[in-house]
């Protein structure tokens, strides 16, 4: 679904990501895990439209991604779940689930998408009039993947969800996407610094250290690989 093919890119005159190629399959949960700074985010942003490449290609379920314009890349079914959660504070629950739901196929889902947004996220249902900026940090990331998944994506992509929350809030969050996964089938790509907790919900996974992949594998091969144990699994 997702094929990312010798991608470097990087900001101004700072190259950060070098000849990175990933592969993510339809229906695939796939992480890309790594040390702070490594260019996760910047991976990402590359995907959306934000950060112009150097060089590389991205195919999106066979469309040459680099050649649609990036306001148009939520419409091919890309939602973006951005790190540090980014709701909009003033809007309510609702209100922040309708601008997800902006694209073609969210206006279309939006009753059947509201429902199983609901079913899944249960705080976002009866905190639906409550003001988004005045919910803690784990409501806020629930909410962040409620928009994401109001637009009716092919493909979520999650940057550190885990971000700044308490390991039992962060656990939660991992779990509910397992769930929603589980449930909806959804294609799901996700970036983490927590590299055991992503690593036991995705397939598969990719490392990313200084800008390049330096592993990959399915989670249990990258869970007895030496050298994931001793530098991000305290083993
Ligand atoms: N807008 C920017 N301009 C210049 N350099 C940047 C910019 N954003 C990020 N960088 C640099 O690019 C490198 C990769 O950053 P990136 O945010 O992609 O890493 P990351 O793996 O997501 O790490 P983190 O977990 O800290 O977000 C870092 O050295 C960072 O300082």
């Amino acid at each position: 679904m997702l094929r990312i093919e010798g991608l470097s890119a990087g900001y101004s005159a700072k190259p950060v990501l070098n000849n990175v190629s990933i592969n993510v399959g339809a229906g695939e949960f796939v992480a890309i895990v790594g040390p702070n700074g490594a260019g996760k985010t910047t991976l990402f942003k590359t995907i959306s439209g934000i950060v112009k490449p150097s060089g590389g290609a991205i195919t999106f379920d066979g469309v040459d991604l680099l050649a649609v314009p990036p306001p148009q890349r939520a419409h091919l079914g890309i939602a973006h779940v951005p790190e540090g959660r980014q709701v909009f504070p003033s809007l309510t629950v609702m209100e922040n689930l309708e601008m997800g739901a902006m694209t073609e196929s969210g206006r279309r889902d939006w009753r059947a998408n509201i429902e199983r947004i609901f079913e899944w996220l249960p705080v976002l249902k009866e905190r639906r009039d409550q003001f988004a900026g005045t919910m803690s940090g784990g409501q806020q990331q629930m909410l962040a993947i409620g928009r994401g998944l109001a637009s009716s994506p092919k493909l979520l992509m999650l940057d550190e969800p885990s971000m700044g929350l308490a390991p039992s809030t962060a656990d939660f969050i991992f779990d509910r996407l397992i769930e929603i996964r589980r449930q909806s089938g959804l294609t799901m790509l996700l970036v983490e610094q927590r590299v055991a907790e992503a690593l036991e919900s995705a397939d598969h996974g990719y490392v990313l250290e200084a800008g390049r992949v330096v592993l990959e594998g399915n989670n249990d091969t990258l869970r007895a690989d030496d050298r994931v144990r001793k530098a991000y699994l305290g083993m």
